[in-house]
């Protein structure tokens, strides 16, 4: 199935409120549509004759190896969308040597999640998303939690200070998970009785000093997901990130920001390549992947067709979605002649409204 056909068994299947929990943005939608629309305002400028008879399209990211430039981002509570939850998305990753992001707020702890992409694939790379916490105690004791269960990176989101205010959820009365779920990484955190669980932390007071504190507190490399100014990338880097992740949260926090991918040539350009920049928001078509590394993202990631493959049938769902964005960016990459993601450069790319 195309990953149209996807998305389009996925809403004939779901319930309608948890169809729109992931299909749906904060405000108006309007950065919603246009991480979708951005990238049809790209075109490539194919190189010719460039002699690469073989391609290679792995990439080397801190703390792990991805067979190809696309990886798992971080998206809540899975279980809403297929009973195997997480698992299967873990095993669909690891089957395509995608790297997975799982998340703070994942229906199945991350010692489960990491040992379904082990048990398919021994070397699966697997990493931790969290939000910082403002008691540091309590961000420590998730951390040890992605440790002890074998992920190799942080992924700090900091794009929530507050949630996004999501028309469609507010409308379906939708603000917590149904009875029989639970954000299984937030049970038992300190300062909280016994089997309890904590709401997913969010907090406008954070500031870089809530991100030193995390790297003091771990030796595994931490990127930093949400940066759309230049400047933030920047401190980024200078508080030792280990690679920036520009994104808008997929259109679900300020409805007033630019297409990710808008956003992604000046924040590569203020870091010059010290650390990875990836990218996330809007990205559907292999050929979207190119524009991204085009413009300087070392990967990108997928949220929401990740999920319709995941709600439309499970582990097999999402390896179809994994498998079309590979092999349409390795098809691409074949069209501009390159033998690997670093032959797309940025003097391949035009952006405008046209004539090329
Ligand atoms: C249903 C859903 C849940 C999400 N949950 C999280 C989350 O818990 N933490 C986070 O950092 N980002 C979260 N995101 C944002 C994604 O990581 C990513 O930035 C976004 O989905 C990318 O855009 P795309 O869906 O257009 O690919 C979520 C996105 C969706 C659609
Ligand atoms: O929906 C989201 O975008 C998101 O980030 C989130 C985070 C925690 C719980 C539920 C959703």
């Amino acid at each position: 199935m195309t990953l149209r056909a996807l998305h389009d068994r996925a809403r004939r299947i779901l319930d309608p409120v948890r169809y729109d929990f992931v299909a749906g943005g904060a405000g108006a939608e309007r950065v919603l549509a246009d991480n979708e629309r951005a990238f049809d305002r790209y075109r490539l400028l194919p190189r010719v004759l460039r002699g690469n008879a073989r391609r290679d399209t792995s990439v080397d990211l801190p703390g792990a190896r991805g067979a190809g430039p696309v990886l798992v981002a971080p998206t809540a509570f899975h279980r809403l969308l297929h009973p195997d939850g997480e698992r299967a998305t873990a095993r669909a990753a690891a089957a395509e040597g995608a790297v997975l992001v799982t998340g703070l707020a994942a229906t199945v702890a991350v010692g489960e999640v990491v040992a379904a992409a082990r048990e398919t694939v021994a070397d699966a790379a697997v990493w931790f998303q969290l939000s910082l916490h403002p008691r540091p105690e309590v961000t420590e004791a998730l951390v040890r939690r992605a440790e002890q269960a074998g992920c190799t990176a942080l992924v700090v989101t900091v794009d929530a200070p507050v949630f996004g205010r999501r028309a469609r959820d507010l409308r379906n009365g939708f603000t917590d998970l149904p009875p029989g779920y639970a954000a299984e990484n937030m049970r038992d955190l300190p300062g909280a009785p016994p089997g309890a669980l904590t709401d997913i932390p969010m907090s406008p007071a954070l500031s870089w000093r809530d991100f030193d504190a995390l790297l003091a507190a771990t030796a595994l490399p931490v990127l930093v997901k949400g940066v759309l100014h230049p400047a933030d990338a920047l401190l980024a880097v200078a508080h030792g990130a280990a690679g920036v992740v520009v994104s808008n949260h997929g259109g679900r926090q300020c409805d007033t920001v630019p297409a990710a991918v808008d956003c992604l040539s000046a924040v590569a350009g203020a870091v010059a390549g010290r650390v990875p920049v990836l990218l996330d928001g809007g990205v559907r078509r292999g050929s979207d992947v190119a524009v991204a590394l085009a413009l300087g993202a070392a990967a990108v990631g997928v949220g929401r067709p990740v999920l319709w493959g995941l709600a439309a049938d499970g582990e097999a769902g999402v390896r179809q979605v994994l498998a079309e964005l590979r092999d349409g960016y390795d098809h691409t990459l074949a069209l501009c002649g390159g033998g690997g993601n670093t032959d797309l450069t940025p003097d391949m790319v035009v952006r405008g409204d046209g004539p090329w």
